[in-house]
Order: C-alpha cells, then structure tokens, then sequence
C-alpha cells in the first residue's frame, strides 16, 4: 500500500461521515447562495513582457501538518494568516481540508474565504462530485486534483464538474504519462508535483522534465519544495507560470514578507526567457 492508498482510505472515511451529515441537495442549496466563482486561470498565468503580470504567481498554501513531516505549525489564525499572505502579493490562496494527514478541514477554508479577496483553493484529495459541490458550498474558486488519486474517466468527469461549477481545475501530475492525461481530460491549470504522493520523495527536477510536455495556453504551476526565493528563481527560468508553497511559508517567521520576497524572486527581469 502507498502512502497516497492510505491517505486515500482514510479521506473516504472521512467523507463518509460528512455524507451522513449533509446531502448533496444541501450542499447544492449552499453552493448557489455563493457569490459565482472567480476565474482563476488569468490570475495565474505569467504574461512576460507585462509590467503588471509579467512575475511568476505565489499560491500560499495554508498548511499545518504533512505526512512526510508531521507537524509544522499550529497555525491559530488561519484567516490572519491568509490575509498576510494576499498583502504580501499571493495571487490565490491554498487551503488544505484534509484532517487526518494534513490536520486541515473545511472549517478553515471557510475562515479564509471570509477575509481574502484572491481565488481560494480547495486542497485535499478529491475523488468524488460530493466534494467538489462541497469545495463550491464553501466559496472555493479552485479545486485541486489528483490525476495519481484517480482512474481517467473519474479524472474528466470531475475537470468537467468544476468547469461547470465555474471553478477551475487544478490538475496535479508528477509524471508524464499523468501530464498526458492531465492534458486529455482537459485541464487549464496544470501543477508538477516535486513530491511523489507514492513515496513522499521531493524531486525539484521532475517541472523541466514536464514543462515541454504542456502545450503553450495552458498554465503551469510548480508545487512543492519551495524553500525560499532561489527555487522560485530557478522554477521561473524552467518555464513556471505560478509555484505553490506551504511549509517555508508556515515554518518561516513573517509569512507577508516571506510571501513578498518569492514573488519579488519571480519578478526578475533574467528570468523572463523561461517561456
Ligand atoms: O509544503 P510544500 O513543500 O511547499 O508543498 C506545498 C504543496 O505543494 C503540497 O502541500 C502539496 C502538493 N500537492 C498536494 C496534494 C495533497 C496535499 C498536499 C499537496
């Protein structure tokens, strides 16, 4: 069993349970109360040349715990600290909503909502419509998806539901037959995961294997293992459209600045060659 099976076993436990608790026509109910979803794919699209748009994207990831490390930090404010993140400069904000691994839950998603004006996304290991309904009940503007998590007709019935729910689809690989699929089932939004979910392991070299493999048009985000501005540096050069950081934004001591400092990192003039 990988580590991902087991993540997975216990997010269906889990799920199970919020089932029994709320229907899909409740959540329907919620979801059409929300203001609509934000169009995502625009914030995170690098545009060089542009003085506005032209820096590789910060997605700051609200994160208290992970498999790989355990805990990284208590995080009392989720909302505060979404809210440093967006004066630092991230462009959407990731809130994990896995508790058994990750200690995230929809309660926090609900926190952040309320106080950012930037996308949410909804981070957790999403395998059915039940959820993504969910992540629209809670005003989230994208929601994560894990093409290793998923067999190919779930992979695109699911990028079809969040498009439809006017949500964009943050679809995860980490290999390139999974950029294969990620791109077949339609994704806009692409992330290359440096961690493999199977083994835990962090490759940062995995995004310039697969940037060439996604077509021009469709965003490329570099998830994980950002430890400071040099890697969001060198993920600006290979070809990243936005990077997707958590635990050096958690651990590290001024999560406004730190934020501020990565997309100063991704704004350099010498990485604008990258696409
Ligand atoms: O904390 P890091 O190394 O900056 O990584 C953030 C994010 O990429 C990571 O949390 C992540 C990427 N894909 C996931 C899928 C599920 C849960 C978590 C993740």
């Amino acid at each position: 069993m990988t580590v991902l099976d087991d993540i997975l076993a216990g997010v269906h436990a889990d799920l199970a349970d919020r089932q029994g608790r709320t229907t899909l026509d409740e959540l329907k109910e919620r979801a059409a109360r929300r203001p609509d979803a934000v169009d995502a794919v625009e914030r995170l699209r690098r545009v060089p040349g542009d003085e506005h748009r032209g820096g590789v994207k910060v997605i700051g990831e609200v994160k208290r715990s992970s498999p790989s490390k355990g805990a990284l930090a208590a995080i009392g404010d989720p909302a505060g600290l979404a809210r440093d993140y967006e004066a630092g400069g991230a462009a959407v904000i990731s809130v994990l909503t896995e508790r058994r691994r990750f200690g995230g839950s929809l309660e926090d998603l609900d926190a952040v909502r309320a106080v950012v004006d930037v996308p949410v996304l909804r981070k957790d290991f999403v395998t059915t419509a039940y959820q993504v309904w969910e992540a629209r009940a809670h005003g989230a503007d994208v929601v994560l998806l894990i093409v290793a998590a998923l067999e190919q007709p779930a992979l695109v019935s699911l990028v079809e539901r969040v498009h439809s729910l006017g949500m964009t689809a943050l679809v995860e690989v980490h290999d390139a037959e999974e950029t294969a699929r990620a791109l077949d089932a339609g994704a806009k939004v692409v992330g290359v995961n440096a961690r493999d979910l199977k083994t835990l392991h962090v490759d940062r070299g995995v995004f310039a294997t697969l940037r060439p493999l996604v077509p021009e048009g469709v965003v490329v985000v570099a998830e994980s293992g950002v430890r400071g501005p040099h890697d969001v540096f060198d993920y600006a050069r290979a070809g990243a459209d936005a990077v997707l950081v958590g635990e050096a934004l958690v651990t590290g001591g001024d999560p406004r600045a730190a934020v501020a400092d990565l997309v100063a990192a991704g704004s350099h003039p010498s990485t604008r060659a990258g696409r």
